[in-house]
């Protein structure tokens, strides 16, 4: 369990995390989104005790982690893959956790094949890993000690699509078996495939969060495509209906499938798609969100959140 209650943190005018609150539960994947510089590392710094809040406190499993015994033993934390030791190799790195954490030392060739490091990229320089084997070891670092608790900020990132797909099956599969899961991306797609929850936050604050079915259909509305997308527009505004474009000739409306039909069989507008929008559900919940909630935030952050999405 992880409970963040009232988390701020400010540097001296940038409020970096703005009362922020949200509960992860075991047996549960929870997806932290935001586009750059919404407080999504602050916040999770935070929560292992690495940055001080200016407000508010963090749990995990109900104590603040700096007051956790041999804390690696409970919570795998990857925040930073490229912090590792650039002289060790990926087999001397996880060693030396297993001693620091007081476990078998054998368990560090268990976890090198649990993440798919090969014995010969074991015995590398971590110096010349790419971005993707980083990314392993630091996973790998992270179960070291057989936590019940994983916090992730963006261990997608340089991942290949092989291996995305092998991340997901191993978050789902700890929190199948009781895991508590936060992990923090702007790989939407990938975080709507692993997560069960989501805490979306812009400009430093919580923009939504929920369950995902319940995010996707409160946000996702009705996707309609007409034959003459000009009548079918005209139709929508005569009937009171918000909607935006979709971008490939569609409109996101934000109403029923039933409200929609009738509008149109009103207009006599011929209709070539009608459905509840939920193919690219959590990137219209994401960008529409984010752009809402952070009209301040600095230049480049919802380029980078469109630059995801593709
Ligand atoms: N040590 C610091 N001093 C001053 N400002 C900081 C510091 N750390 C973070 N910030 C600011 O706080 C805000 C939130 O940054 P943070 O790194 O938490 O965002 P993020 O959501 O993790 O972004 P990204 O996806 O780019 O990693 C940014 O405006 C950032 O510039």
């Amino acid at each position: 369990m992880i409970e963040v209650e009232g988390l701020t943190k400010r540097y001296g005018d940038v409020t970096a995390v703005a009362d922020v609150s949200f509960t992860c539960a075991p047996g549960t994947v929870t997806g932290f989104l935001g586009p750059n510089g919404a407080g999504k590392s602050t916040t999770m710094r935070m929560i292992c005790g690495l940055t001080p809040p200016t407000e508010g406190s963090a749990t995990v499993k109900g104590v603040p982690y700096r007051r956790i015994a041999n804390p690696g033993r409970h919570v795998g934390v990857l925040l930073d893959a490229g912090a590792q030791h650039a002289g060790r190799t990926g087999r001397e790195t996880l060693r030396l956790t297993a001693q620091i954490l007081g476990v078998d030392p054998a368990r560090a060739d268990r976890m090198l094949e649990v993440v798919g490091l090969p014995a010969k990229a074991a015995r590398r320089r971590v110096g010349g890993y790419s971005l993707g084997m980083r990314q392993r070891l630091g996973i790998a670092q992270a179960l070291m000690g057989d936590p019940s608790v994983l916090i992730l900020d963006e261990p997608a990132n340089g991942l290949d699509p092989e291996g995305i797909y092998w991340m997901r099956t191993l978050l789902r599969d700890f929190a199948g078996r009781g895991g508590t899961v936060l992990l923090s991306s702007h790989l939407l797609r990938e975080v709507e495939a692993v997560a069960d929850r989501f805490v979306v936050i812009a400009g430093g604050r919580i923009a939504a969060q929920g369950a995902k079915e319940e995010l996707l259909s409160r946000h996702g509305g009705t996707r309609v495509r007409g034959e003459d997308p000009g009548a079918l527009g005209a139709a929508l505004t005569g009937a009171g209906l918000a909607f935006r474009t979709a971008g490939d000739g569609a409109f996101l409306v934000d109403a029923d499938a039933g409200a929609v039909g009738r509008a149109a069989a009103r207009a006599g507008v011929v209709l070539l798609e009608l459905r509840q929008a939920d193919g690219g559900g959590l990137e219209e919940l994401f960008l529409s969100l984010t752009a809402a909630a952070a009209p301040s935030a600095p230049a480049g952050a919802t380029g980078k959140a469109e630059e995801a999405v593709r």
